[in-house]
């Protein structure tokens, strides 16, 4: 189980969130992204939970980003130590929030992280965002990581409400699946084919969809 804490200009609360282990949602007839970016409704947080593979293209435009939500810093640390694994902030030097890979979105990110990083029990991913003049109800991110198209764990987090015109903190607490030697194996060395979805929703209607690539260097010490 994992939680988030949350706080906000207005309000502040610490909350436990449903951070789910789906494996595949097997029992759901799997939906391809091609399916979904014709589809006429909203797109749903049970239709990404079909997905069965990485996305290779984006399930929404920038403008379906309604509520003006705004990500302005964005910190990763292993939950033991306490240790900093990634770090960036909105108008720090040179790093504009993602904007060097993908300058007209800011929506991708490609990581890099010692191979220790698969020893990890938990990580903490911060995030600072700000909200725009409508109130943002039942904010929720599914988040999926593959590697080479296999599903190793779906993340589920429940932000709940965000008032109108203020700035939030959350912090997500993965729980990291166990690795074994072969898999990661692999991963390290196909570097950029693990990667993530994380989809945005707000009243269960997709309203934003970021992606990541992960490589993992062999540490220097071994
Ligand atoms: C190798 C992946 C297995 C699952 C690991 C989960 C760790 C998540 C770290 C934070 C991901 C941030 C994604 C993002 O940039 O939105």
């Amino acid at each position: 189980m994992a939680s988030t804490l949350i706080s906000s200009k207005s309000n502040s609360k610490k909350s436990s969130t449903n951070n789910t282990a789906t494996s595949d949602n097997s029992n759901e007839t799997p939906i391809t992204e091609e399916e979904l970016k014709k589809k006429e409704t909203p797109i749903t947080i049970n239709d990404v939970l079909r997905l069965r593979k990485a996305t290779n293209g984006y399930l929404t435009d920038t403008d379906d980003n309604v509520y003006k939500i705004d990500f302005v810093h964005f910190r990763i640390r292993d939950m033991k130590t306490n240790k900093i694994l990634f770090e960036v902030e909105r108008g720090s030097d040179d790093n504009e929030l993602n904007e060097e890979v993908d300058p007209s979105a800011g929506r991708f990110v490609q990581y890099h992280f010692p191979s220790s990083f698969f020893k990890l029990k938990q990580i903490g991913a911060l995030v600072d965002f700000t909200v725009g003049d409508r109130e943002v109800k039942s904010f929720r991110m599914i988040e999926r990581h593959y590697f080479r198209d296999q599903l190793i764990k779906s993340f589920d987090f429940d932000f709940g409400f965000c008032p109108p015109n203020t700035r939030n903190s959350i912090e997500h607490i993965y729980d990291m699946p166990e690795f074994d030697s072969k898999q990661t194996k692999e991963m390290i060395e196909f570097p950029n084919e693990t990667k993530s979805d994380s989809f945005y929703f707000v009243d269960n209607q997709l309203i934003m969809h970021k992606k990541a690539t992960y490589a993992f260097d062999l540490d220097r010490s071994h």
